[in-house]
């Protein structure tokens, strides 16, 4: 029976260390549903996350997973799924592990398309260090650090994803549970690079992007006549300066994975005849 509870470890003391009421509770359930619903096991999926307080998913998700380093989760699930393209990969982090520090690893996963999915907890912060503006933060946004506001205009992720040739470019948010649910299952779901942008309010140091905020100004583009394979339209919507969205933004539906295009289907952790012994022994420590 498909149940989100087989990415639960009862048994763990590993109890989620969040904030009461943080946005990443729900982006996490989301997630477990997800990859139960699209028929995943934890001993099939791969969890890569970065640092910050989005980055503890890995530690808390009932799978195999890598608590990596700030900015440098894509990279690696890159090549987990290069090296076992039979694994569900998904990678995971905040919009400062994502949009900041790893920004240059983002443009290049989603024009990659490697067939993993991308959650990035986007609370317009950075939480793990205590409440500093992050790549998202409004203009205006006042920090202890930035008392004036950041002065520079937000990074549009969804705008970066789809210059970079995104070909799965989707927005959630923590709190619609069933909504961001089925959007994660449509990123797993999809050939390519599902990149989901979910709003997953900090509570504790973002009193602007609040849980309020967002259901008081979110269009479900299911309620529109959006047509995500239609680009042109999926700029405008993207590029719109007072919108924020819920729902797939766009969606190229001719994609075709890197493995595919690539011929990378082999199980390459099978260390090859001839290596050099001291990288094999590295190899080996890693795997
Ligand atoms: C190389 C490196 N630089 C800086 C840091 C400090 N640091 C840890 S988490 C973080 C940002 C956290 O913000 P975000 O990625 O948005 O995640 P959140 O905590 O909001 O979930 C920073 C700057 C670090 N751990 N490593
Ligand atoms: S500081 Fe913010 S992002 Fe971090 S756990 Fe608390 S509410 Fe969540």
């Amino acid at each position: 029976m498909s149940s989100e509870t087989r990415f639960i470890d009862f048994k763990s003391d590993k109890q989620p260390t969040w904030c009461p009421g943080c946005g990443d509770f729900g982006t996490m359930n989301g997630m477990m549903k997800a990859l139960a619903n699209t028929g995943n096991d934890p001993d099939n999926t791969f969890v890569v996350a970065g640092i910050g307080c989005s980055g503890k998913i890995g530690t808390y998700m009932h799978s195999y997973a890598l608590h990596g380093v700030h900015g440098r989760a894509l990279p690696v699930g890159t090549g987990v799924k290069m090296a076992n393209p039979d694994l569900e990969v998904m990678v995971a982090g905040g919009d400062g592990d994502g949009y900041s520090i790893g920004a240059g690893h983002f443009v290049h996963a989603v024009r990659r398309n490697v067939d993993m999915t991308y959650v990035v907890m986007d609370n317009r912060i950075y939480g793990l260090t205590k409440g500093q503006a992050s790549p998202t933060s409004r203009e205006d946004f006042e920090t202890a650090t930035t008392p004036e506001g950041p002065k520079q205009p937000p990074v549009n992720p969804l705008a970066l994803a789809l210059s970079a040739g995104g070909t799965f470019i989707a927005q959630s948010f923590a709190s619609d549970s069933q909504r961001h649910a089925e959007l994660v299952q449509e990123a797993i779901e999809h050939d390519g690079f599902g990149f989901v942008n979910v709003f997953s309010p900090c509570v504790t140091f973002n009193d602007t992007d609040t849980y309020d905020y967002f259901r008081d100004n979110l269009t479900d583009l299911a309620e529109t006549d959006h047509d995500p394979t239609d680009f042109d339209e999926a700029k405008d919507r993207i590029m719109d300066p007072d919108g924020e969205y819920q729902g797939i933004l766009y969606q190229d539906e001719d994609s075709v994975p890197y493995h595919e295009a690539h011929g990378v289907t082999e199980d390459m952790t099978e260390i090859p005849d001839g290596a050099p012994e001291d990288a094999t022994d590295l190899v080996r420590e890693f795997y």
